[in-house]
């Protein structure tokens, strides 16, 4: 490497779970990462809340609780944020991206909430805000979305985003294990959110769905455009029925492009449990995992699979997103401007299109089949599937339903609850993929 290049500096926001990695790989492989950018990467400060903490492994000299005063300094080219949450962090990256600095965070949060005013910074200034950490941890997405597959027209992508959620659910299948055991073992595993509410509601698989579907449909799609549903109603009732029927329970993000004849196009994005057959793809992917299936109109389909989640998986995605700003400091140009262009609507929960499982705790009596067939039959809800199994003058009646719109499915389920002879709904769930 020519000696005589000017080091570029880095500045790291936060060194939590993932910002500790950084900060280690930056020093253990500091000649790799210099070589391949062409320019020595020089980490100059890590802003901490608490700078007197002893931290193994990281020169106590590089601590520092000031942040504005780290990312203003004049060998600062860089910065990157792992703190986490809206704020300090969007003030942060919009000073750093102001003063020309090149950013790269793994916010997710702050993305689906704001990304369009850090996106909007970063191209006044001409620098760079990458983000590949932010969606599905080490797995490469973000870029194939952003450059791979920008000729061609994304249809649908639906993933396994939450590796804290699919750890859970994944346990429940295999090992009958209880939520609240199981969460407690992905928060010491480095899963978690630091609100793992974040994780379980689903808002964390919601923000990157808005991500994933802005940068799929070249649209706006915020957090609050995703319909959401997390995995706390997730029952034991739940995860028997999909095993009965040979699925799986998984937490999937959903993002369609929907067209109508006329032309007319519109957007779903949803975050819901889900079941689907074991057979299907994402239905063996375990532990904290993750993967994301695509499908566009020339590549037809692609699977991206690997670890969504933890500290070291999730700062390579951040040390790629490093070197790859690093070297266009270097080259002295910067990455593809954002492409969002369309102002499509958001489809409305009510009017997507999918199949139900539903089973129902009824009196067995004469005719009570029927009813409830009457009531499916009343809101246009095709049934394809029905069992009865009979216990102590109880039934319960497992119903699969054709393809049907949601609110149509909504209807029905508040009709059947009020018939008499209905004692429960025991379980209510999409089912994809079948
Ligand atoms: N942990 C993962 O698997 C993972 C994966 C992908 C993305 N992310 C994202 O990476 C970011 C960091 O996640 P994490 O798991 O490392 O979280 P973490 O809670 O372990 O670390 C965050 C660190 O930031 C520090 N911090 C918070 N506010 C600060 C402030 N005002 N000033 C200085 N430091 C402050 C905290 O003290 C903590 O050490 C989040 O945006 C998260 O969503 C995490
Ligand atoms: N809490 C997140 C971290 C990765 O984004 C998860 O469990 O997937
Ligand atoms: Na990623």
């Amino acid at each position: 490497m020519n000696e005589q290049v000017r080091p570029l500096g880095v500045a790291l926001l936060g060194c939590g779970v993932v910002g500790s990695q950084v900060a280690r790989l930056l020093l253990e492989d500091a000649r790799d990462i210099g070589a391949r950018v062409g320019a020595p990467l020089r980490l100059v400060g890590i802003a901490v809340r608490r700078a007197d903490r002893e931290r193994e492994g990281l020169p106590a000299e590089l601590f520092t609780t000031d942040a504005e005063s780290l990312i203003a300094r004049d060998d600062v080219d860089l910065v990157v944020e792992v703190i986490g949450g809206l704020e300090p962090a969007r003030t942060w990256i919009l000073q750093a991206l102001n003063a020309g600095k090149s950013v790269v965070t793994a916010n997710k949060a702050l993305l689906a909430e704001d990304g369009q005013t850090l996106v909007a910074a970063a191209d006044e200034r001409g620098v760079d805000l990458y983000f590949e950490a932010a969606v599905a941890g080490a797995i490469p997405i973000i870029r194939p979305m952003r450059d791979s597959l920008v000729g061609d027209q994304v249809t649908r992508v639906m993933g396994i985003v939450n590796g804290t959620t699919n750890f859970i659910l994944d346990k429940m299948h295999t090992a009958g294990a209880g939520f609240a055991e199981t969460l407690s073992e992905a928060q010491a595993l480095g899963y978690a959110e630091a609100d793992p509410t974040a994780d379980v509601e689903g808002y964390d698989a919601a923000a990157k769905a808005a991500i994933l579907a802005t940068l799929a449909f070249h649209t706006r799609v915020t957090l609050g455009d995703v319909y959401r549903e997390g995995i706390s109603d997730v029952s034991r009732a739940d995860i028997a029925a999909a095993e009965a029927m040979g699925m799986v329970v998984k937490l999937l993000a959903i993002c369609e492009l929907e067209e109508d004849e006329d032309g007319t196009r519109r957007v779903s994005v949803r975050v819901h449990p889900a079941m689907l057959p074991v057979r299907h793809p994402l239905a063996s992917v375990g532990g904290a995992f993750n993967a994301v299936f695509v499908e566009t109109k020339s590549a037809g389909q692609l699977m991206f699979y690997g670890q969504g989640a933890g500290g070291a998986p999730t700062a390579s995605a951040v040390l790629g997103d490093l070197v790859t700003v690093a070297r266009h400091r270097v080259s002295g140009g910067r990455g593809a401007r954002s492409a969002v262009y369309n102002e499509l609507p958001i489809a409305p929960i009510g009017d997507v299109i999918t199949s139900f499982h539903i089973a129902l705790e009824v009196e067995d009596t004469v005719g009570v089949l029927a009813k409830v067939a009457q009531v499916l039959a009343d809101h246009h809800v095709s049934i394809m599937t029905m069992r009865q199994e009979d216990a102590n003058g109880t039934a319960r009646l497992v119903l699969g339903t054709h393809a049907a719109r949601n609110a149509d499915v909504e209807a029905t389920v508040d009709e059947l609850v009020a018939i008499p002879e209905v004692f429960e709904v025991s379980s209510l769930m999409r089912v994809e993929g079948r």
